[in-house]
Protein backbone atom coordinates (compact mmCIF):
# COMPACT_ATOMS: atom_id res chain seq x y z
CA UNK A 1 0.00 0.00 0.00
CA UNK A 2 2.88 2.02 1.03
CA UNK A 3 6.18 1.98 -0.73
CA UNK A 4 8.85 3.96 0.60
CA UNK A 5 11.85 3.57 -1.75
CA UNK A 6 15.64 5.41 -0.68
CA UNK A 7 14.15 7.92 0.96
CA UNK A 8 16.33 10.65 2.19
CA UNK A 9 15.35 14.10 3.59
CA UNK A 10 18.37 16.89 4.16
CA UNK A 11 17.15 19.97 5.58
CA UNK A 12 19.85 22.60 4.62
CA UNK A 13 23.20 20.06 5.39
CA UNK A 14 21.62 18.20 8.07
CA UNK A 15 20.54 15.26 6.83
CA UNK A 16 17.80 13.81 8.91
CA UNK A 17 16.65 10.65 7.12
CA UNK A 18 19.26 8.41 5.04
CA UNK A 19 18.22 6.16 2.57
CA UNK A 20 14.80 4.91 3.99
CA UNK A 21 13.34 1.94 2.50
CA UNK A 22 10.22 0.04 3.70
CA UNK A 23 6.65 -1.47 2.92
CA UNK A 24 3.80 -1.25 4.62
CA UNK A 25 0.87 -3.37 3.65
CA UNK A 26 -3.01 -2.92 3.91
CA UNK A 27 -4.54 -3.44 7.16
CA UNK A 28 -1.44 -3.56 9.20
CA UNK A 29 -0.43 -1.08 12.08
CA UNK A 30 3.02 0.43 12.24
CA UNK A 31 5.03 1.46 14.66
CA UNK A 32 7.88 3.64 14.09
CA UNK A 33 9.84 4.15 17.11
CA UNK A 34 13.28 5.79 18.26
CA UNK A 35 14.98 8.64 20.18
CA UNK A 36 14.13 12.02 20.28
CA UNK A 37 15.78 13.74 16.92
CA UNK A 38 16.04 10.67 15.21
CA UNK A 39 13.64 11.61 12.19
CA UNK A 40 10.54 9.96 13.38
CA UNK A 41 7.96 12.74 12.69
CA UNK A 42 9.94 14.09 9.36
CA UNK A 43 9.45 10.38 8.17
CA UNK A 44 6.03 10.58 8.65
CA UNK A 45 5.56 13.86 7.32
CA UNK A 46 7.46 12.38 4.15
CA UNK A 47 4.59 9.70 3.75
CA UNK A 48 1.59 12.48 2.74
CA UNK A 49 4.31 14.97 1.58
CA UNK A 50 4.38 17.59 4.28
CA UNK A 51 7.37 17.37 3.77
CA UNK A 52 9.20 16.30 0.09
CA UNK A 53 11.70 13.94 0.22
CA UNK A 54 15.07 15.31 -1.21
CA UNK A 55 15.62 11.76 -3.21
CA UNK A 56 14.25 8.61 -3.27
CA UNK A 57 10.51 7.87 -3.84
CA UNK A 58 6.91 7.24 -2.18
CA UNK A 59 4.56 5.23 -3.66
CA UNK A 60 0.65 5.05 -2.71
CA UNK A 61 -0.99 2.06 -4.23
CA UNK A 62 1.25 1.51 -7.02
CA UNK A 63 1.09 5.33 -7.87
CA UNK A 64 4.58 7.14 -7.31
CA UNK A 65 3.21 10.44 -5.45
CA UNK A 66 7.14 11.99 -4.66
CA UNK A 67 6.56 14.55 -7.14
CA UNK A 68 2.88 15.20 -6.83
CA UNK A 69 1.82 19.16 -6.88
CA UNK A 70 -1.86 18.12 -6.13
CA UNK A 71 -0.90 17.13 -3.04
CA UNK A 72 -4.61 17.57 -2.07
CA UNK A 73 -5.07 14.13 -3.73
CA UNK A 74 -2.45 12.69 -1.13
CA UNK A 75 -4.31 13.90 2.03
CA UNK A 76 -7.75 13.08 1.29
CA UNK A 77 -6.24 9.51 1.07
CA UNK A 78 -3.89 9.82 3.71
CA UNK A 79 -5.53 11.00 7.37
CA UNK A 80 -3.20 12.42 9.84
CA UNK A 81 -3.52 13.18 13.52
CA UNK A 82 -1.05 15.54 15.08
CA UNK A 83 0.01 15.71 18.62
CA UNK A 84 -1.66 19.35 19.18
CA UNK A 85 -4.85 18.54 17.60
CA UNK A 86 -5.12 21.24 15.26
CA UNK A 87 -9.13 21.34 15.94
CA UNK A 88 -11.03 24.64 14.24
CA UNK A 89 -11.52 26.96 18.19
CA UNK A 90 -14.38 28.41 16.55
CA UNK A 91 -16.25 25.31 15.04
CA UNK A 92 -18.23 22.43 16.85
CA UNK A 93 -17.26 19.14 17.12
CA UNK A 94 -19.97 18.30 14.55
CA UNK A 95 -18.34 21.15 12.37
CA UNK A 96 -15.17 20.25 12.90
CA UNK A 97 -15.75 16.90 11.63
CA UNK A 98 -18.07 17.28 8.52
CA UNK A 99 -16.42 20.54 7.31
CA UNK A 100 -13.62 18.83 5.10
CA UNK A 101 -15.72 16.65 3.54
CA UNK A 102 -18.14 19.43 2.22
CA UNK A 103 -15.51 21.57 1.36
CA UNK A 104 -12.92 19.34 -0.41
CA UNK A 105 -15.45 15.92 -0.99
CA UNK A 106 -17.94 18.30 -2.09
CA UNK A 107 -20.55 16.43 0.16
CA UNK A 108 -24.14 18.16 1.20
CA UNK A 109 -24.40 18.92 4.57
CA UNK A 110 -26.79 16.60 5.75
CA UNK A 111 -24.95 13.94 4.57
CA UNK A 112 -21.41 15.17 5.58
CA UNK A 113 -23.09 15.61 9.34
CA UNK A 114 -24.42 12.18 9.62
CA UNK A 115 -21.35 10.83 8.60
CA UNK A 116 -19.52 13.15 10.97
CA UNK A 117 -22.41 12.22 13.90
CA UNK A 118 -21.35 8.65 13.57
CA UNK A 119 -18.04 8.89 13.77
CA UNK A 120 -18.69 10.95 16.56
CA UNK A 121 -20.19 8.27 18.29
CA UNK A 122 -17.56 5.85 17.32
CA UNK A 123 -15.22 7.90 19.71
CA UNK A 124 -17.65 7.80 22.45
CA UNK A 125 -18.26 11.68 21.85
CA UNK A 126 -21.59 11.07 20.82
CA UNK A 127 -22.65 13.94 24.35
CA UNK A 128 -20.81 16.60 22.75
CA UNK A 129 -21.96 17.34 19.18
CA UNK A 130 -22.63 20.91 19.98
CA UNK A 131 -19.47 21.64 21.68
CA UNK A 132 -16.37 23.86 21.19
CA UNK A 133 -13.29 22.79 21.55
CA UNK A 134 -12.40 24.68 24.47
CA UNK A 135 -14.79 22.95 26.58
CA UNK A 136 -13.00 19.93 25.85
CA UNK A 137 -10.52 17.92 27.94
CA UNK A 138 -7.02 16.82 25.63
CA UNK A 139 -8.16 12.86 25.67
CA UNK A 140 -11.30 14.47 23.77
CA UNK A 141 -9.55 16.85 21.72
CA UNK A 142 -7.63 14.08 20.21
CA UNK A 143 -10.61 11.48 19.74
CA UNK A 144 -12.34 14.53 17.81
CA UNK A 145 -9.59 14.93 15.62
CA UNK A 146 -9.32 11.14 14.88
CA UNK A 147 -13.08 11.61 13.70
CA UNK A 148 -12.36 14.25 11.67
CA UNK A 149 -9.35 12.57 9.55
CA UNK A 150 -11.41 9.64 9.05
CA UNK A 151 -14.08 11.65 7.75
CA UNK A 152 -12.31 11.84 4.50
CA UNK A 153 -12.36 8.33 4.07
CA UNK A 154 -8.17 7.70 4.29
CA UNK A 155 -6.86 4.87 3.21
CA UNK A 156 -4.12 5.12 5.38
CA UNK A 157 -4.09 6.75 8.72
CA UNK A 158 -0.68 8.84 10.15
CA UNK A 159 -0.66 9.03 13.81
CA UNK A 160 2.48 12.01 14.97
CA UNK A 161 2.71 11.16 18.96
CA UNK A 162 -0.75 11.17 18.83
CA UNK A 163 -0.85 10.98 23.11
CA UNK A 164 2.28 12.86 23.53
CA UNK A 165 0.27 16.33 24.89
CA UNK A 166 -2.02 14.19 26.86
CA UNK A 167 -2.47 14.16 30.92
CA UNK A 168 -1.36 10.64 31.51
CA UNK A 169 -5.60 9.84 32.44
CA UNK A 170 -6.12 10.52 28.96
CA UNK A 171 -3.70 8.57 26.89
CA UNK A 172 -5.75 5.05 27.61
CA UNK A 173 -8.92 6.89 26.24
CA UNK A 174 -7.11 7.93 23.00
CA UNK A 175 -5.42 4.72 22.73
CA UNK A 176 -8.48 2.46 22.90
CA UNK A 177 -9.77 4.64 19.64
CA UNK A 178 -6.70 3.86 18.23
CA UNK A 179 -6.81 0.00 18.85
CA UNK A 180 -10.44 0.14 17.83
CA UNK A 181 -9.76 1.10 14.47
CA UNK A 182 -6.61 -1.04 14.28
CA UNK A 183 -9.54 -3.76 14.23
CA UNK A 184 -11.20 -2.64 11.70
CA UNK A 185 -8.46 -2.97 9.16
CA UNK A 186 -7.19 0.34 9.03
CA UNK A 187 -3.99 1.03 7.86
CA UNK A 188 -1.79 2.81 10.42
CA UNK A 189 1.31 4.54 11.10
CA UNK A 190 1.99 5.72 14.48
CA UNK A 191 5.06 7.50 16.12
CA UNK A 192 4.76 6.94 19.62
CA UNK A 193 6.47 6.57 22.27
CA UNK A 194 3.91 4.40 24.12
CA UNK A 195 5.84 0.86 24.10
CA UNK A 196 2.39 -1.08 24.94
CA UNK A 197 0.80 0.15 22.39
CA UNK A 198 3.52 -0.67 19.83
CA UNK A 199 4.12 -4.42 21.78
CA UNK A 200 0.58 -5.35 21.65
CA UNK A 201 -1.05 -3.37 18.70
CA UNK A 202 1.55 -3.19 16.26
CA UNK A 203 2.44 -5.74 13.37
CA UNK A 204 5.62 -4.19 12.12
CA UNK A 205 8.22 -1.91 14.19
CA UNK A 206 10.57 0.45 12.06
CA UNK A 207 13.01 1.42 15.36
CA UNK A 208 14.89 4.83 13.44
CA UNK A 209 18.27 6.18 14.78
CA UNK A 210 19.49 9.38 13.79
CA UNK A 211 17.46 8.92 10.36
CA UNK A 212 18.75 5.61 9.43
CA UNK A 213 16.18 2.87 9.59
CA UNK A 214 17.85 0.75 12.01
CA UNK A 215 15.47 -1.99 12.90
CA UNK A 216 12.65 -3.62 11.17
CA UNK A 217 10.45 -6.75 12.05
CA UNK A 218 7.41 -7.77 14.09
CA UNK A 219 7.15 -6.05 17.76
CA UNK A 220 8.28 -9.71 19.32
CA UNK A 221 11.31 -9.71 17.64
CA UNK A 222 12.11 -6.11 18.14
CA UNK A 223 11.10 -5.84 22.21
CA UNK A 224 12.72 -10.02 22.94
CA UNK A 225 15.58 -9.26 20.75
CA UNK A 226 17.02 -6.43 19.39
CA UNK A 227 20.24 -6.95 16.43
CA UNK A 228 21.25 -3.62 17.03
CA UNK A 229 23.18 -2.06 19.88
CA UNK A 230 21.19 1.16 19.07
CA UNK A 231 18.12 -0.61 20.02
CA UNK A 232 19.52 -2.36 22.85
CA UNK A 233 20.50 0.78 24.04
CA UNK A 234 17.13 2.48 23.70
CA UNK A 235 15.25 -0.28 24.82
CA UNK A 236 16.97 -0.61 27.85
CA UNK A 237 16.60 3.33 28.98
CA UNK A 238 12.73 3.13 28.52
CA UNK A 239 11.91 -0.14 29.72
N1 LIG B 1 11.51 21.89 9.06
C1 LIG B 1 12.71 21.60 9.58
N2 LIG B 1 13.78 22.36 9.31
C2 LIG B 1 15.01 22.05 9.80
N3 LIG B 1 15.27 20.98 10.56
C3 LIG B 1 14.23 20.17 10.86
C4 LIG B 1 12.90 20.42 10.38
N4 LIG B 1 12.09 19.42 10.83
C5 LIG B 1 12.87 18.61 11.56
N5 LIG B 1 14.14 19.04 11.57
C6 LIG B 1 15.28 18.38 12.26
O1 LIG B 1 15.27 17.04 11.89
C7 LIG B 1 15.69 16.21 12.97
C8 LIG B 1 14.65 15.11 13.18
O2 LIG B 1 13.45 15.71 13.64
P1 LIG B 1 12.13 14.88 13.84
O3 LIG B 1 11.12 15.80 14.44
O4 LIG B 1 11.77 14.19 12.58
O5 LIG B 1 12.60 13.81 14.92
P2 LIG B 1 11.73 12.91 15.90
O6 LIG B 1 12.41 11.60 15.95
O7 LIG B 1 10.30 12.95 15.49
O8 LIG B 1 11.93 13.67 17.29
P3 LIG B 1 10.96 13.77 18.59
O9 LIG B 1 10.77 12.37 19.13
O10 LIG B 1 11.75 14.62 19.53
O11 LIG B 1 9.69 14.42 18.12
C9 LIG B 1 15.89 17.11 14.16
O12 LIG B 1 17.25 17.40 14.27
C10 LIG B 1 15.12 18.36 13.78
O13 LIG B 1 15.69 19.51 14.35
Amino acid sequence: MIRVEGVTKTFDSNTVLEDISTTINQGEVVAVIGPSGSGKSTFLRCLNLLEKPSSGSIWLNNSEITNLTNKLEVREQVGMVFQHFHLFPHKTVLDNVSYAPQKVKKLKTNEAEETATQLINKVGLGDKLDAYPNRLSGGQKQRVAIARALAMEPAVMLFDEPTSALDPEMVKEVLDVMKDLAQTGMTMVVVTHEMNFAREVADLVLFLDEGKLMEEGPPTTFFNSPTTDRAKGFLDKIL
